[in-house]
C-alpha cells in the first residue's frame, strides 16, 4: 500500500505536478490506508499562527465538502491553544489518536463539530498527525476522521496502521516541501534565463534618457514589493537633479541603489563618485569633498580638487551621511542649494554641477532631535526618500539572491554552479541576516569554498549559527527532487527513509524492521545496497 502510493506520488512529482495535486494524492492515500470517512491536510501560514485547510477528501456518501474555518493556534495570551486538537499536534509535534472524541476530556472539539455539521458527518475516532520536515519543523497536519468507516464500523486504528499512516505523513511532508522547492526552483530557473536573455541587450544598449521605467542593471536582484517600489521611484526621480536619500540597514544595497540612480539618469556618462562620510575625520573629509588650496594646512603642498569637482556633471554619493560632522553639513547644504563649493583655505566659491544622493542606516530624525543633524539639510535631502527594508522583511528575494550570487561566482571561477541541499536552503531562508544582502553574499562565498567542486552546499558548510539546531541530521531531506528515472528516485527516497528510521531507533536493525514492517534481512540488504552506515562506524544489532 505504502509503496504503491509512494510510487504514485513520486510519479506525480517527477511529472512536475503542483503541490495541490500532491496533497490530493496524499489524502487519497490516507483514505485508502485507513478506510476513513474523511482525510484532510491543513497547512500552517507563513507566520505559524493559523492552519488553513488545503485539501480534503471524503467518501462518496458525505453530503457536502466541509470548508471549516481557519484554526487559530494561539490564544489572546499568545500561549498555544492546547485544547484545540490540531493546535496541540502542531505545538507538541506529536500524533493524536483518539478512539471516541465523546469520551475524551481535555480537548475542545467545537471546530470538529462545526465541520461535522457542514459535512453531514459525525466524528468519533480522530487522528491528527504532524507534517514534519527536517529539524522537526512542522509545516501542517494530516487529519483523518473515522478510520474503518468504509467497512461500516468506525474502529481505532491498529498500531501497525498508525505507523504506516505516520510514515505516509512523513513522506507527505517531504513530498510537499520538495514539490514546493521544485516549483520555486523552476521559477528561479525561468527568472535566470530571462536575466541571461537580457544580458547582451543591456551591454549594447545606449544609456537610457529620461525613462519612466529604468532598465534595472543585471546585478540588482529582487522582485519583492519594496524592491519593485524602489525601482519605480528611481524611474521617477533619476532623470531630474533632485537629491535622493536612500535609507536602510547596513548591507541592504543602498550604494547599489545610488549607482542605479546614476545609471538611470542622463548623467550616466559622467562620474559616479562615492565618499563614506563616517570614514574620515572632519578636516580630512572636508578637504576630500571640497578640495584645498596650497598651504591650507600642514602638508597641503599643492592645490587639490575635491570629490565635488570630480563629480562635476555626474553624481556624488554621500554614504553614511548621518555621520557627517555638523560644520560640514552646512557646506553640503550650500552645495545642494547653490551648487557652490569652497576649497579649504580659499575665499573663493566655485560652481559645480553635481547630483547628490545620500544614504544612511541611522535614524536621522533622532539625530535631528539630538542636535546632531541639520533639519534644513534633512528636508533638502529627504525630498525623495527611497527605503530599502532589511532582507528578513523581504524573504522572497532570498532565493533570487542565492541563485544570482552562486551563478555569478561560478561564472567568475569557471566552476559548476553548486546545488544547495534542502536543509541548507531552508536554513538560509530562516536566518535573520543582521548584515542583510552583504551577509548572505559572504555566507555563500564561504560555503562555496567549503563545499567541494561539483558537490552540493550542505548545512555543514554554513556558519554554525545558521546550522545550529539543524545539525542533527535525523530528518534530513535530499536535495530537491533528484534527477533520474523513477526507480532511481524511489530508491533514493527508500534510502532516506531507512536511514531516518535507523537513526530513530539508534541503529537497531530489528526495531527499524519492526517499524517499517519488513524483515530484518530486508533492512540489512537495503543498508548494504544503499551503503548506509552509522556515522560513528559502530554496528548495532
Ligand atoms: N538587490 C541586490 N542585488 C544584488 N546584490 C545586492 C543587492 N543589494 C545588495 N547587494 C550586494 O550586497 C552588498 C552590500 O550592498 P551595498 O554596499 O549597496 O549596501 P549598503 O546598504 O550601501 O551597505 P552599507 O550601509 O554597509 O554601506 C554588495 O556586495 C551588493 O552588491
Amino acid at each position: 500500500m505504502i509503496l504503491g502510493d509512494l510510487i504514485e506520488l513520486t510519479s506525480a512529482i517527477t511529472a512536475g505536478v503542483k503541490v495541490e495535486t500532491v496533497m490530493d494524492q496524499v489524502v487519497e492515500a490516507a483514505l485508502n490506508l485507513t478506510g476513513a470517512e474523511e482525510a484532510s491536510i491543513f497547512m500552517l501560514d507563513t507566520f505559524g499562527q493559523t492552519l488553513h485547510r488545503a485539501c480534503s477528501r471524503h467518501r462518496g456518501y458525505i453530503k457536502a465538502m466541509p470548508t471549516g474555518k481557519q484554526v487559530v493556534l494561539y490564544g489572546a495570551d499568545m500561549m498555544p491553544n492546547l485544547k484545540e486538537p490540531a493546535a496541540f499536534v502542531v505545538s507538541t509535534g506529536t500524533t493524536l489518536n483518539l478512539d471516541d472524541i465523546d469520551k475524551v476530556i481535555g480537548y475542545d472539539f467545537d471546530r470538529i463539530r462545526e465541520e461535522d455539521k457542514l459535512g453531514g458527518l459525525t466524528t468519533r475516532a480522530l487522528i491528527i498527525l504532524p507534517l514534519t520536515i527536517q529539524s522537526n519543523r512542522t509545516i501542517g497536519i494530516l487529519q483523518v476522521i473515522n478510520p474503518g468507516a468504509s467497512q461500516k464500523a468506525v474502529a481505532a486504528l491498529s498500531e501497525q496502521s498508525l505507523k504506516e499512516l505516520q510514515s505516509l505523513a512523513g513522506l507527505a511532508a517531504l513530498y510537499m516541501w520538495n514539490a514546493r522547492l521544485l516549483e520555486d526552483n523552476t521559477r528561479l530557473k525561468r527568472q535566470f534565463d530571462r536575466h541571461l536573455a537580457e544580458l547582451p541587450k543591456q551591454t549594447h544598449k545606449a544609456p537610457p534618457k529620461k525613462v519612466a521605467e529604468p532598465q534595472r542593471p543585471k546585478g540588482l536582484i529582487g522582485e519583492s514589493p519594496p524592491i519593485e517600489h524602489a525601482i519605480k521611484l528611481v524611474g521617477k526621480a533619476a532623470w531630474s537633479t533632485v537629491p535622493i536619500l536612500v535609507r536602510g540597514e547596513t548591507g541592504t544595497g543602498k550604494e547599489m541603489m545610488a549607482a542605479f540612480v546614476h545609471m538611470s539618469s542622463d548623467r550616466v556618462n559622467k562620474p559616479f563618485v562615492v565618499q563614506n562620510c563616517a570614514a574620515l575625520p572632519e578636516a580630512l573629509l572636508e578637504s576630500e569633498l571640497f578640495g584645498h588650496v596650497k598651504g591650507a594646512f600642514t602638508g597641503a603642498s599643492t592645490t587639490k580638487l575635491g570629490l565635488a569637482h570630480e563629480a562635476n556633471g555626474g553624481t556624488l554619493f554621500l554614504d553614511e551621511i548621518g555621520d557627517m560632522p555638523l560644520a560640514l553639513q552646512a557646506k553640503v547644504l550650500r552645495l545642494l542649494q547653490e551648487g557652490e563649493v569652497r576649497r579649504v583655505g580659499s575665499t573663493k566659491t566655485e560652481k559645480v554641477d553635481v547630483r547628490i544622493v545620500g544614504a544612511t542606516n541611522i535614524n536621522l530624525e533622532e539625530k535631528i532631535a539630538a542636535g546632531e543633524f541639520r533639519q534644513d539639510l534633512f528636508y533638502r535631502l529627504n525630498v525623495f526618500p527611497i527605503n530599502l527594508p532589511p532582507l528578513r522583511e523581504r524573504p522572497s528575494d532570498i532565493p533570487l539572491l542565492i541563485d544570482f550570487f552562486l551563478r555569478a561566482a561560478a561564472e567568475k571561477s569557471g566552476q559548476q554552479v553548486p546545488v544547495l541541499s534542502s536543509d541548507a536552503l531552508d536554513a538560509l531562508m530562516c536566518w535573520g541576516y543582521p548584515g542583510n544582502v552583504r551577509e548572505l553574499k559572504n555566507i555563500l562565498d564561504r560555503a562555496r569554498l567549503m563545499a567541494e567542486d561539483g558537490y552540493p552546499i550542505e548545512l555543514s558548510h554554513l556558519p554554525p549559527e545558521l546550522a545550529g539546531a539543524q545539525h542533527d541530521a535525523g530528518n534530513r531531506m535530499p536535495a530537491l527532487i533528484p534527477e533520474g528515472d523513477l526507480k532511481t528516485i524511489v530508491g533514493q527516497y527508500e534510502a532516506m527513509v531507512i536511514e531516518a528510521k535507523m537513526r530513530e531507533t539508534n541503529w537497531n536493525k530489528t526495531n527499524a524492521a519492526r517499524i517499517l514492517n519488513v524483515s530484518r534481512r530486508t533492512i540489512i540488504d537495503k543498508l548494504n545496497r544503499y551503503n548506509i552506515t552509522r556515522p560513528d562506524g559502530l554496528e548495532r544489532s
